[in-house]
């Protein structure tokens, strides 16, 4: 298969074997093959070297026989050692152009970026795919502050190389990030995770199909929240907190200058060119 039509996937999974004690992690992500996962990293952050290599190896096998590309987080080394079929990078790692030198031409180079400006430089640096994330706040990155949908929306609006949204998602926040423009999903806590990762596979395919060429860019609404641009595919102001991940926040909310009461947001259109202000308080003693 071509470097293109590898990176034409739409849905990326990658291993995390703290989801699934007791499950070897060539099961689940054969598992995850069979429900139609077309891309797979390896993703190894406490393994040594040599575990990582071993599990490298295995799953270089399974993808060959499911001939789905094969992606290894963070180890350059271990893509030429076992052949794999490209490298995840973040944004500290090695610079795209020295894994270019290290890896030729041919394998897929992917870097995770989390704003516009490092997406551009991503795409300038020749980078195969950026992943744009995390999304939604998410145990599997702890600490990482989420870039919610507004990236999303930027990425689908200023990117030209494939992006794959990340980070915090599952089958009951998807429709926002695909209604933002994704046309990638990376999901790996709500697949690997879950008791049946194929089926959850299934369901995630479902939805990015029956989301194609709903995610119009030209369809999205300019607001400014908290006197800053944003463009939102959000109908109400209920999506609008969802999209921004506020949703556990004790929040006061003003629509161009009136209060909107919680019970209210589910129901208040937001129109083109409105103005919001989000309050978060901390309530005290
Ligand atoms: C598809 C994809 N996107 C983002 C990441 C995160 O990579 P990185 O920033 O290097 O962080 P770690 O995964 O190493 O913790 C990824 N692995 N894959
Ligand atoms: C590795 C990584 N990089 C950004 S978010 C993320 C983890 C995504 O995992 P989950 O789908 O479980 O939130
Ligand atoms: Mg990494």
């Amino acid at each position: 298969m071509s470097r293109e039509a590898w990176l034409d996937f739409r849905l990326y999974v990658i291993t995390a074997q703290s989801n699934h004690p007791g499950k070897p992690v060539v099961d689940v992500i054969e598992q995850t093959l069979i429900g139609g996962a077309q891309i797979v990293q390896l993703r190894n952050k406490t393994g040594t070297r040599a575990e990582v290599l071993e599990q490298a190896k295995a799953l270089r096998l399974l993808t060959r026989k499911y001939n789905v590309p094969f992606i290894i987080n963070d180890y350059p080394d271990i893509v030429i050692e076992t052949d794999a079929d490209g490298v995840h990078l973040g944004q500290e790692d090695m610079p795209v152009a020295e894994a270019r030198r290290l890896l030729g031409p041919d394998r897929i180079i992917g870097i995770s970026t989390h704003n516009l400006d490092q997406a551009l430089a991503a795409e300038r640096d020749g980078a195969d795919y950026i992943g744009v994330g995390p999304v939604f706040p998410t145990d599997t990155k702890p600490g990482r502050a989420a870039v919610t949908t507004s990236y999303v929306a930027e990425a689908a609006r200023h990117v030209s190389i494939p992006f794959v949204a990340i980070g915090g998602i599952t089958l009951d926040n998807v429709d926002l990030v695909l209604a933002a423009g994704a046309k990638r999903i990376c999901a790996v806590s709500a697949i690997v995770g879950s008791d049946d990762p194929a089926s959850v596979c299934r369901s995630f395919l479902r939805r990015i199909e029956a989301a194609g060429g709903k995610a119009e860019i030209a369809n999205k609404k300019s607001l400014t929240v908290n006197g800053r641009q944003e463009l939102t595919s959000a109908r109400t102001v209920e999506e609008l907190v969802q999209q921004l991940g506020q949703q556990n926040k004790k929040l006061i909310i003003e629509l161009n200058g009136v209060i909107v009461q919680r019970a209210q947001w589910t129901a208040t259109e937001l129109q083109d060119g409105a103005s919001i202000e989000m309050v978060h308080f901390v309530g005290g003693g």
